[in-house]
């Protein structure tokens, strides 16, 4: 199996290093002039997948709007995989998952193992129960070429406070950033092992190079710029995706609009770390 990094960059040469957020929020849904009901959240869903799965390289769903409708968001969530991916999108599934390491297992099973319907190319995960707790979703990337993207330095103001404390080799967030750097060693051209960090941190002082990708929330809505890709990310923006649902998302439910939005996402960042 071809590991995710090399998937990655490939996609990245394609069609660029925009990541489109597949958020349907109650807001978004009435914005839309639709209910806040699960064949609504599917119209809003589909919609999505049709304007944008075919011109990026990477959807981002989020998780927890369609887990909020129950086993039939979770039905259109399965769709919205399998749609973006017969379209050529790689899917980063936003689950933000982390456990003791047999409940680990039962993650990667549920999202990495190809045989699974719900599996996507990558997911998010978090690390706080220990690195090593992520393991069986390591090795389920090394044996299926999937991705993971543990959460560093997020987007979200709370953040600091644990990720910024200090750890016994530097802060919590420079010793996940340590263990990805070590999983993504002589990976070529990029590792399968990213780390989640926002566009709208404070100035920081940690060595984000991991030969690995970022994934990168906080652009758009949450207040980053492009100003802010520089300054967080320096040289290592180079493998930096930029992700943006809401900004993106309010374009709809025109198809071509929300093509045409996610198109200019993407030329905005197309420069960036080249
Ligand atoms: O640090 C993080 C990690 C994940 N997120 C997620 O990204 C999107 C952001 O949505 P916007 O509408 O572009 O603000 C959302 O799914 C978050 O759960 C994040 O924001 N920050």
């Amino acid at each position: 199996m071809t590991p995710f990094g090399t998937r990655l960059a490939r996609a990245v040469d394609q069609r660029g290093r925009f990541c489109v957020g597949i958020d349907p929020h109650a807001a978004l849904l009435q914005e839309w002039g639709l209910s806040d009901d699960v064949a609504s959240l599917e119209r809003f869903a589909l919609t999505v997948v049709e304007a944008v799965a075919p011109v990026v390289s990477v959807v981002k769903p989020q998780s927890a709007f369609y887990e909020r409708f129950g086993s039939r968001g979770v039905a259109v969530l399965e769709r919205v995989v399998a749609e973006s991916r017969d379209a050529g999108a790689l899917v980063l599934l936003d689950v933000k998952r982390g456990d003791i390491g047999s409940t680990s297992q039962a993650y990667a099973d549920a999202y990495l193992d190809p045989s699974s319907p719900l599996a996507a190319d990558a997911i998010t995960a978090s690390p706080f129960l220990g690195f090593g707790s992520l393991d069986p979703m390591v090795e389920a990337c090394h044996e299926h070429g999937a991705g993971l993207f543990v959460l560093a330095l997020t987007s979200n103001k709370e953040g600091p406070e644990v990720q910024r404390a200090r750890a016994e080799h530097g802060t919590v967030a420079g010793t996940v950033l340590a263990h990805l750097r070590a999983l993504n060693a002589g990976a070529d051209p990029v590792g399968s092992f990213g780390a989640v960090v926002g566009a709208t941190i404070a100035d920081h002082d940690e060595d984000l190079d991991i030969n690995g990708p970022f994934l990168v929330p906080g652009y758009g809505a949450q207040g980053g710029t492009t100003d802010d890709l520089a300054r967080v990310f320096g040289a290592a923006a180079r493998w930096a995706l930029p992700s943006s649902s809401r900004e993106v998302l309010r374009a709809g439910p025109d198809v071509t609009a929300l093509r045409d939005a996610a198109l200019r996402g993407n030329d905005a960042v197309r420069s960036l770390g080249a």
